[in-house]
């Protein structure tokens, strides 16, 4: 089965004869203006893949006028990223936890550090196991610290002593304990309650659920299967973009990530009715071959891909792009 089916499944109907002299390829996110929209999937341990790894992306996505997506799994801390990228526009993603207290003292530090957005990360009841994790048994480089997670432990750790109860020093231990696989929508809810953050649920890919986050007045919505690491058999992003979208009845954003690789797959999603994508491994590709600059030149490549695709398909803006200007390769096996 192939988790990404931009590139097969989905042909393009472009119009001609508009006038594509200017394409403007900014757009808004929850608001926040954005120069092209095509952001940054949140991704763990990014200093296994270069020395200033998570910086590296977050300062890239600055520089482009992008938004960076940090994960709660990252090689680096808030204060990090807020240094490598101070006014670049930053969403945190948190997974469900155990001790909701700390998740507080997290949010609240994000929200001082200028962070925009929470993506709760709702695909990972259970992480998955890895195979190529058995076979190649990954160490972290010497010095290398999950900057979030040592704030979460210290943070645990004030709470126990606060209530008189044994701390934990071991973080594997405490990162294998605290992931919750019991909670349920309440935790939106909790979240709403937590913060005035605009929330983004990452990890949807059923129309139902999705009714159900824009009910419960989420902001916006990652469509992910998460790149294929976690459900085998997850539906491919774009096959499920358009009854996602449906669901939700414009009550909040949808946005799509998991094997965009191309202007045109871009070009697809927004077809399909998603406001902007996120990209994941080819933002790790971008740093493992140059650092930030390796980071921009992926970024810079797609967004020019964009603009070529949105002129050939006489598309000057984003919001010319249009559902009609898609469609399943299956509607010419129809007409065979
Ligand atoms: C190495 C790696 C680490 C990831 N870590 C996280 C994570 O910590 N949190 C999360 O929500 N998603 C994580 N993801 C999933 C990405 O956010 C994203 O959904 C996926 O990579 C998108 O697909 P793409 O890589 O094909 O663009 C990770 C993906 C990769 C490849
Ligand atoms: C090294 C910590 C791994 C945390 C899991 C991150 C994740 O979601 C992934 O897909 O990998």
């Amino acid at each position: 089965m192939n988790t990404f089916d931009f590139q097969t499944r989905y042909k393009l109907r472009p119009r001609v004869l508009r006038n594509v002299f200017s394409v403007d390829v900014s757009t808004t996110i929850l608001d926040n203006k954005i120069n092209f929209p095509i952001c940054v999937s949140p991704m763990a341990a990014q200093r296994l893949v270069h020395p200033d790894g998570e910086k590296a992306n977050a300062r890239a996505a600055m520089e482009m006028g992008t938004c960076f997506g940090l994960s709660i799994s990252a090689s680096a801390s808030l204060e990090e990223i807020t240094s490598a990228a101070p006014e670049g526009l930053k969403f945190l993603q948190v997974d469900p936890l155990k001790e909701l207290r700390i998740l507080t003292s997290l949010i609240r530090e994000g929200e001082n550090k200028g962070f925009k957005g929470i993506i709760l990360g709702a695909d990972v009841a259970i992480l998955r196991g890895r195979d190529t994790k058995e076979k190649t048994h990954p160490i972290f480089p010497p010095g290398m610290k999950m900057g979030i997670w040592e704030f979460l432990l210290a943070e645990y750790n004030k709470l126990m002593e606060l209530e008189g109860r044994p701390s934990i020093v071991n973080m594997e231990y405490f990162r294998k304990e605290q992931p919750d696989s019991s909670r349920t929508w309440d935790l939106v809810q909790w979240l709403k309650n937590t913060t005035n953050l605009p929330i983004i649920i990452k990890g949807i890919l059923t129309g139902e659920d999705a009714r159900m986050a824009a009910t419960l007045g989420v902001d916006a919505i990652i469509v992910s299967n998460h790149g294929g690491r976690q459900l085998e058999d997850a539906p491919a992003t774009i096959d499920v973009l358009k009854e996602i979208v449906t669901a939700v009845e414009g009550q909040c954003e949808v946005y799509i990530d998991g094997g965009i690789r191309t202007g045109n797959d871009v070009f697809k999603a927004l077809a399909l009715g998603a406001k902007a994508v996120f990209i994941g491994r080819p933002m790790l590709w971008g740093i493992a071959y140059d650092g930030k600059d390796g980071a921009k030149k992926v970024l810079e490549i797609l967004q020019k891909e964009l603009k070529v695709t949105m002129a050939l398909a006489g598309a000057p803006t984003i919001a010319d792009i249009v559902e009609e200007m898609i469609v399943h390769e299956s509607h010419f096996w129809a007409k065979n």
